[in-house]
């Protein structure tokens, strides 16, 4: 009769587990064992129960390789339609923003490759995308609406979000993304367009179970804070979370706006200010910081970390993978570059894309190791959680489980 009551056993690892009071919440020559998907036990190798390995249907011994929660990615527009890559060479070759979106360019031209494509070319275009972020570690995916910008195409964007977590195995919450850019057919009729969101497109899909969280881009160049608190109005009646693209090109208050309304996070924020940073920090809203962003936009203005550190402010990282602004498919790279464009520390940046991120998301079930935790973890070819920001590349991971199941990664 089996009386294993694990179903694997890792030993000989160094956890990082985010959790408690040490650096990293690390355990060296630690142990961690998953059953039904959790984690059932953890700590110090030498603390196992006696009878550890007649418990576990299998056992795995590590030589020391570093284990860290699964990587969560708490902000993407991973689904859309074409890519932006001519824009980028014509950029590089002089053209202005202007010109560019004179010509159809920026948002507009993935809008119309967005709702010219259908669900299956979606998802196709899409899935390499996400196994990019999974070989890198990533086992939760934030993916957002927005390119559709009208019924239809925003309920093919987040089917084939939803369908991407299921093809994958991992984790995938969903964004209504509604107010990112006015559409060309509402260009003269801003009112119209909020109205069309909030009545009728967000109601829709969230009555098909769709959207799990919504967020807005508040921005000259996007929405206003009254037509986001609109939507947000919209969100709170239908018993949705919110988020928000603030303080990205201009201070428009938007982080206030979030924490008013109790929102889960503010991201960007590179123009957020010192009231913002307290609005934020009096209601445990987290602070996405998205360095792909302001590395291919060549931003100068920094967020104001020593602020979201002195108010106590979680910073969450994320790679806003978008075709337009931060075309970056690596997560384990913008912790990177959270260190080394925002001067994180390298404990700071990878608890921003563990434990922060899914607190981004209204997730406490994951992003530490402990037990009853998921058992989303991951298993990577190096002894030292530093050495997750400070190699630049991929190829450092040797394992990826999501709800303790073994994820291939290829
Ligand atoms: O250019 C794009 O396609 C998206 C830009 C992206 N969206 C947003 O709200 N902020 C951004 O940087
Ligand atoms: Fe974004």
């Amino acid at each position: 009769m089996n009386t294993a009551s694990w179903d694997l056993l890792l030993t000989g690892a160094t956890l990082a587990t985010f959790d408690g009071g040490q650096p990293y919440g690390l355990i060296e020559d630690g142990a961690l064992a998953m059953a039904g998907g959790r984690i059932a036990w953890i700590g110090p190798r030498a603390q196992l129960p006696a009878d550890a390995q007649a418990r576990a249907a299998s056992v795995e011994h590590l030589d020391g390789a570093l284990v860290t929660p699964g990587l969560v990615d708490c902000h993407t527009h991973l689904v859309f339609g074409g890519d932006r890559a001519h824009e980028f060479d014509l950029r590089l070759n002089g053209a202005s923003y202007e010109e560019i979106a004179r010509a159809g360019g920026g948002i507009a031209s993935t809008v119309k490759a967005t709702r010219e494509a259908d669900e299956d070319e979606l998802f196709t275009q899409a899935l390499p995308r996400a196994r990019a972020l999974l070989a890198d570690g990533v086992t939760t995916l934030e993916i957002k609406s927005g390119y559709g910008l009208e019924l239809e195409s925003e309920r093919r964007m987040l089917r084939v979000a939803r369908r991407l977590g299921e093809a994958l195995g991992i984790g995938v919450r969903t964004s209504f993304l509604g107010l990112h850019a006015l559409p060309a057919e509402y260009r003269e009729d801003r009112d119209g367009y909020v109205a069309l969101v909030c009545d009728r497109i967000l109601p829709a899909l969230a009555a098909e179970g769709l959207v799990d969280a919504v967020d807005a881009f508040c921005e000259g160049i996007g929405f206003t804070r009254e037509e986001t608190r609109r939507v947000f109005e919209r969100a709170r009646s239908l018993g949705l979370p919110v988020k928000l693209h603030a303080e990205q090109l201009s201070n428009l208050e938007g982080a206030a706006l979030v924490a008013e309304y109790d929102g889960l996070s503010a991201d960007h924020l590179e123009y957020l200010s010192e009231d913002g940073v307290r609005a934020m920090a009096a209601k445990g809203t987290v602070a996405v910081l998205l360095p792909g962003a302001f590395y291919a936009l060549r931003e100068t203005k920094l967020p104001p970390i020593a602020a979201l550190r002195e108010h106590g402010v979680a910073m969450a990282v994320a790679t806003d993978c978008n075709p337009g602004t931060s075309p970056l498919l690596s997560l384990r790279l913008a912790a990177g570059m959270a260190c080394t464009l925002f001067r994180l520390t390298p404990e700071e940046a990878l608890r921003g894309v563990t434990v922060h991120a899914a607190r981004a998301l209204g997730l406490d079930d994951r992003g530490t190791l402990a037990v009853g935790q998921r058992a989303d973890l991951v298993v990577w070819q190096v002894q030292r959680p530093a050495e997750l920001c400070y190699w630049i590349g991929g190829g450092l991971v040797r394992a990826v489980y999501c709800g303790g199941r073994r994820i291939e990664t290829a």
